[in-house]
């Protein structure tokens, strides 16, 4: 049998972190939201009781470091499964960009194994699952628009934005999350309005959600990645409406009302640097 499953990207439209665990996360609260940028995932269940995993992208491990692999061994391990499977995984997503790519393969995955193998989990027990290989695949188990709160598992879903166009700018910088989280200054951050950002949601007021946008998590970013700063500041100048990084970046979005307006920004950014994008915001959780 064979299947695939899209594994749509996210971006955080607000980004607050708002204490240190005891068990060495943060607490978070972020509005969460997919475009229409995914990953495609291949799969093939085998007869031979092995989980094999190819990739088109080089630099993404094809072995059981990659979290689409972690996905098929957590359901092997705990579900009587008879035989395995071959994943192949077409990667359109940046990768370490902000976006989760790579926990969106993996709640692809669950949710396509999930299918195959008729095991009959709900997603929010496929969330439960996935919270296990990361803290932003319970999100993108059910895609949508949500406030993510706890370690990103606490999710509360809402409206979906009006739709409008994504301007994604993904530098080559690489910053590691864990990195950005442990350099946060918990004490001096310009917190953002989260139920300001709610209400421009349910509102559908693109002004006020433009408004809205602010991650905590930029000033640690532009330190270790200063083209992060440039490429923010380069958009606002060429008039975007609203602009922030995504998650720990270094990927910097705008979002725009319409597509000639996304494809002025675009074109802009296009005379500095490769890894530009435009999507459409998709919002809405899968089907
Ligand atoms: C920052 C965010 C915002 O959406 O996304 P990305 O930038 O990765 O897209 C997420 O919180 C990233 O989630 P994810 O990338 O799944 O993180 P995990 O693999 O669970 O954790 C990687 C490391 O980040 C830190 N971490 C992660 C989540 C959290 N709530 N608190 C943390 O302190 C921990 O040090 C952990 O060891
Ligand atoms: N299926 C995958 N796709 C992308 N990266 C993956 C995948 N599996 C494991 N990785 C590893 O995870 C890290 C990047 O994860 P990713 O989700 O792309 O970052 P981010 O959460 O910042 O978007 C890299 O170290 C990459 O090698």
């Amino acid at each position: 049998m064979h299947k695939v499953v899209k594994a749509p990207a996210k971006i955080n439209l607000t980004l607050d972190v708002l204490r240190k665990r005891d068990d060495g996360y943060h607490d978070v609260e972020m509005v969460m939201t997919t475009v229409d940028l995914a990953d495609r995932i291949h799969l093939t269940l085998l007869a031979e009781d092995e989980i094999r995993v190819e990739v088109n992208k080089g630099h993404v491990p094809a072995n059981k470091n990659n979290l689409a692999y972690q996905a098929a061994r957590l359901l092997k391990d705990r579900y009587p499964v008879k035989g395995g499977v071959s994943i192949y995984i077409d990667k359109h997503i940046p990768v370490s960009a902000g976006l989760a790519g790579g926990s969106t393969d993996a709640a692809a995955v669950l949710r396509g194994l999930n299918d195959m193998w008729s095991l009959g989990l709900s997603l929010e027990e496929l969330a439960d699952i996935g919270l296990e290989i990361g803290s932003d695949v319970p999100f993108c188990v059910f895609g949508g628009t949500a406030v993510a709160r706890g370690r990103g598992e606490d999710l509360t879903f809402i409206s979906s934005p009006p739709p409008c166009w994504v301007v994604l700018a993904k530098p080559p910088a690489g910053v590691s999350t864990k990195d950005i989280y442990q350099r946060l200054n918990l004490d001096q951050m310009n917190h953002p309005d989260t139920e300001a950002m709610i209400q421009a949601i349910e509102t559908k007021n693109f002004k006020e959600i433009c408004n809205n946008l602010e991650n905590v998590m930029e000033p640690a970013t532009f330190e270790l990645a200063p083209e992060v700063k440039k490429i923010k500041q380069r958009l606002i100048q060429f008039g975007a409406e609203g602009t922030v990084m995504s998650g720990s970046g270094p990927t910097v979005f705008s979002l725009a009302k319409t597509e000639s307006k996304a494809y002025r920004l675009y074109n802009g950014l296009k005379g500095f640097m490769d890894g530009v994008f435009v999507v459409r915001l998709l919002g809405h959780r899968h089907e």
